[in-house]
């Protein structure tokens, strides 16, 4: 169990069954990257947020506190039943922050097993909503399947959860906003994935509501970019995040306090490339970033990426001078991308 605090606000975070805040309401859903429609989503359970129709429980007292909490899955479930480690737009620490910036109070993590899996729609509402959680009302995107075998629909947990007087809202799926290329696709996870993969970052940008992150710790390298002019802080990110389209970005950074902080982070523009360096033969997948204007050591900083346009694919160069040149150019162009405002 973590109790995370930033900035002076804190995400609670719980298994379920243990150590959780009582009363909830409650948003269910895998989550994965937080966007656009996940908002929605997660609004009717925020304090101040959209208070359903029905109105609160009958059981709940007015002076009690009820925790705007997210429930998900954890692992997620494709990873439980393909037993193949399933690569995240939001590991965990990144989903705890998202969610914290939206005022969520609490995340509680169903540890998805045997167990989990196998209870019914039934059961889920009476063992975990009502008797864990102490929910008192919940919200559900319309493509929510709970229970064995995903037999639950969003519109049984209404019925289901109508047995203990727990309203539930039934969020419609938000589609791509009215200046998108393609209207009336429903915004998702993997529609964002597919977005990464193709190196469009802007309508993955546009879809999450803010710019696709790498966070990750900076490592040495092979110390061979102070020697072009371009040092780069290789970072490490967490093993299940996911690497969006290999090549070269216009990037916004931030370096992440350890202590809480109540400034935002200052930005720092630079350029980062996402590949196998095949011009020094590189053997492995790197992430690295060369920050405009800065001279200071980063080595063990912890460093935001922010993706905000893809200028190119990685190539082999015929020696260091040509990718050297060709560095300068990539660096021109991302001075004036970010410059713009994008
Ligand atoms: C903006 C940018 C573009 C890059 N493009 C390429 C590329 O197209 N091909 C390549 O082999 N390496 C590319 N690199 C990676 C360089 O090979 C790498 O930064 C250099 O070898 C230094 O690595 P080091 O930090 O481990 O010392 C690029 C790096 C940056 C910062
Ligand atoms: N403008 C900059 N952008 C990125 N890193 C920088 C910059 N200036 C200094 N550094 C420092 O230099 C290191 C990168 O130098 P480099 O020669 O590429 O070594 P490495 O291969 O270990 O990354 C970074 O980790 C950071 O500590």
């Amino acid at each position: 169990m973590l109790n995370l605090s930033q900035n002076g606000c804190s995400v609670w975070v719980a298994s379920s069954t243990k150590g959780l805040l009582t009363p909830t309401a409650v948003a269910l859903g895998k989550f994965d990257g937080v966007h656009l429609g996940h908002h929605r989503v997660i609004q009717p359970v925020l304090h101040g947020g959209n208070q359903l129709s029905v109105g609160a429980s009958p059981q709940s007292n007015e002076n009690e506190h009820t925790y705007s909490t997210v429930v998900t899955f954890h692992p997620h479930p494709q990873e439980f039943f393909t037993g193949q480690p399933r690569a995240l737009l939001t590991p965990l620490d990144e989903k705890i922050e998202q969610l914290r910036s939206l005022g969520v109070e609490q995340l509680v993590l169903l540890p998805f097993d045997k167990e989990l899996s196998a209870l019914s729609p039934e059961d889920f509402v009476e063992k975990i909503l009502v008797q864990r959680l102490q929910c008192q009302r919940v919200s559900v995107g319309q493509d929510f399947c709970f229970g064995k075998q995903r037999r639950g629909t969003a519109k049984d947990l209404q019925l289901l959860a109508a047995n203990y007087q727990i309203p539930v809202t039934i969020v419609p799926l938000q589609t791509y906003a009215d200046n998108a290329p393609v209207k009336d696709i429903p915004i998702s996870t993997s529609l964002i994935r597919h977005s990464l993969e193709s190196g469009d970052i802007k309508n993955a940008n546009l879809l999450l509501g803010r710019p696709y992150t790498l966070v990750g710790v900076v490592v040495q390298g092979q110390q061979l970019g102070r020697t072009i002019g371009f040092p780069t802080a290789n970072l490490q990110l967490p093993n299940d995040k996911f690497v969006p389209h290999k090549g070269v970005y216009a990037v916004r950074v931030s370096i992440v306090s350890e202590t809480p902080d109540v400034h935002a982070p200052i930005q720092i523009l630079g350029v980062m490339n996402i590949g196998d360096r095949p011009t020094v033969n590189g053997t492995c997948l790197s992430v690295e970033v060369h920050l405009f204007d800065w001279a200071n050591d980063l080595y063990g900083k912890k460093l935001a990426v922010q993706l905000i346009e893809f200028l190119r694919s990685e190539q082999k160069f015929p020696d260091l001078e040509a990718l050297k040149t060709q560095i300068q150019l990539d660096c021109t162009i991302a001075r004036e991308i970010l410059s713009a405002g994008c």
